[in-house]
């Protein structure tokens, strides 16, 4: 089944794109070692790996965006045109970044064909090619709209018609239902299928195992910037691809030599009366009028040690309530209370001050200083207890404390010096939880914390706030609309446009039922409980 070189391609699909022996290092990390794989007209290869293992540094070659060390890419067994050529390059490959890539000042139809146009242009022109190949390819959006009144699903959409306006044989989708909702990320999976059936090769990336084995030929697996598995996805399971991302024998539950398992820290000796622990947070009829989604008169409290999670659909209000928890943006009326004193609305710094820690969404924007090494993002907040009385904070003393918390999660850096900038997208999520965990607050707040992580690393992260809980008596506010997060909590709060709908209160908490509450219905417990990977198919996995 292992194999490190490009797999023969299959009697009647051509090899649109063919990758050998590439190389690529960043300093002393070898991002890319040796990859070899194929891309086949009509066909869709999944690209699996715990994060650093390469993936993107793949996806930027692919791309035309950065040049390997050694190797080659040749696309319809000719050479790749030279690297900067994008517009050559994009006649073979288009790439649907995690982050849209959609001038939202612009309309549709200039969107799509966004340098991609000769000096002379009539729009009327460009709009009416536009609608053909909405039309062609079943793509319902309006050619003069401004992009910036497109939902998510539908800028994705834009820049899958960009990619076949400029007649791309290949679309790379890098984790494309990120930010996609059950349904969106279910139709997303129809126009993979419609792509592949016209003839275009696909190469999926995804976190989300199930949707690999729900759209995907093939699976490439990376581990260390290797190519350590190319196989039909029929003729591996969801513990087959596990074990090669994490390099040994892994079925569910177990955990490799010196991580703790999820389980260990899941619900340590599930306390048993958490209702009666002190309240540690209470928030108490809150409003917000949030153009991401309002709030209505929220009220709820976290007990100590009790982890509790806040689920809905995209625009119910989850992130808003978790942001105005965590001091990111202010709200209307209402309050919050930490250990029973008002919190100031609307400042982080006032926040954490009153000991409320974040893992807020959008790493990038607010998760790490992306020119400071790993050590100093983990310990910022803490500097001032390490510091001590001297004043002064070495390296190595930073080193030292980051060291237990870079390691429980997994983290993957050339050392704690890199900068977590120069991170992969996962990584530098962990360095976000990471910093959140040092200080040991007395809440924490944290939105999506798992997205964008491993599949093995997301027991890791989940653990690790379930563990600070059950230690520490610090409360959990965890805002997830992945229903498998929510297997950690021990109450999970649902709701449904900006109020709440219902609450969970007995784990484990029951899939289906969870996906009718967040459409505002109630129903009778059918399947199994969430974070049953098993038992949770692609469209809930794809949340
Ligand atoms: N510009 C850079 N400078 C230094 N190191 C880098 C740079 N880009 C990537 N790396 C390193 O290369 C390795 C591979 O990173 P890459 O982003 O390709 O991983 P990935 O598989 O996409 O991970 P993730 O799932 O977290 O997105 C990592 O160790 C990363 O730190």
């Amino acid at each position: 089944m292992t194999s490190s070189g490009p797999p023969d391609p299959g009697p009647g699909s051509t090899v649109l794109v063919e990758v050998t022996g590439v190389d690529k290092r960043f300093g002393t990390t070898r991002a890319l070692r040796g990859v070899g794989l194929s891309l086949r007209a009509g066909q869709c290869l999944g690209l699996v790996g715990r994060n650093g293992a390469g993936k993107s540094t793949l996806v930027s070659i692919l791309s035309g965006l950065i040049e390997p060390d050694a190797g080659t890419v040749r696309f319809g067994g000719e050479p790749a045109p030279r690297v900067g050529d994008i517009a050559r390059w994009r006649e073979w490959i288009a790439t649907v970044f995690q982050h849209s890539m959609i001038v939202p000042d612009l309309s549709v139809a200039e969107n799509v064909f966004l340098g991609n146009t000769s000096s002379v242009v009539s729009w009327r022109e460009l709009r009416a090619r536009t609608r053909a190949i909405m039309r062609e390819w079943g793509f319902d959006i309006d050619a003069r709209t401004p992009c910036r009144e497109l939902s998510v699903e539908q800028l994705q959409i834009v820049e899958i018609a960009r990619a076949l306006a400029r007649g791309a044989k290949c679309v790379l989708l890098d984790e494309p239902t990120a930010a996609l909702e059950r349904q969106a990320a279910r139709r997303l999976f129809d126009r993979v299928r419609q792509l592949t059936a016209g003839g275009v090769a696909v190469l999926y990336i995804s976190h989300h195992l199930e949707e690999v084995f729900e759209i995907c030929e093939n699976v490439a697996v990376l581990r260390d910037g290797e190519l350590v598995l190319t196989a039909p996805t029929a003729s591996l399971d969801r513990d087959d691809l596990v074990a090669a991302m994490v390099g040994g024998v892994h079925r569910a539950g177990e955990h490799r030599a010196g991580e703790p398992a999820a389980g260990d820290a899941g619900r340590p000796g599930q306390a048993p009366d958490l209702e009666a622990a002190p309240v540690v947070l209470s928030v108490d009829g809150l409003e917000s009028g949030s153009a991401r989604g309002r709030l209505g008169g929220v009220s709820l409290s976290v007990h100590a040690g009790e982890v509790v999670g806040v689920t809905g659909l995209l625009s119910a209000g989850v992130a808003t309530l978790g942001r105005a928890v965590a001091g990111a943006e202010g709200y209307a009326a209402g309050q919050i209370l930490l250990h029973g004193r008002r919190v100031p609305a609307g400042g982080r710094a006032a926040a954490q001050h009153a000991g409320i820690g974040y893992i807020p969404e959008d790493r990038r924007a607010e998760g790490f200083v992306a020119h400071l090494g790993v050590a100093e993002n983990v310990t910022m907040t803490i500097a001032g207890d390490l510091s001590g009385r001297t004043g002064v904070l070495r390296p190595a003393r930073r080193a030292a404390a980051a060291a237990p918390l870079t390691a429980r999660l997994s983290l993957v850096s050339a050392g704690p010096r890199q900068p977590a900038g120069e991170l992969s997208g996962g990584n530098q999520q962990k360095v976000t939880v990471a910093r959140t965990l040092a200080h040991r607050p007395s809440l924490i707040v944290a939105i999506t914390p798992t997205r964008g992580v491993d599949v093995a690393s997301k027991e890791l992260l989940l653990g690790s706030l379930a563990d600070v809980a059950a230690s520490t008596g610090a409360g959990v506010l965890l805002c997830s609309d992945e229903l498998s997060d929510l297997a950690v909590c021990d109450r999970v709060v649902v709701l449904v446009r900006g109020e709440v709908f219902t609450e969970f209160s007995k784990p484990p908490f029951d899939r289906d039922e969870l996906i009718l509450a967040t459409e505002g219905m109630k129903g009778t417990a059918t399947n199994g409980p969430v974070g049953d990977p098993a038992s949770v198919p692609a469209e809930e996995a794809a949340q």
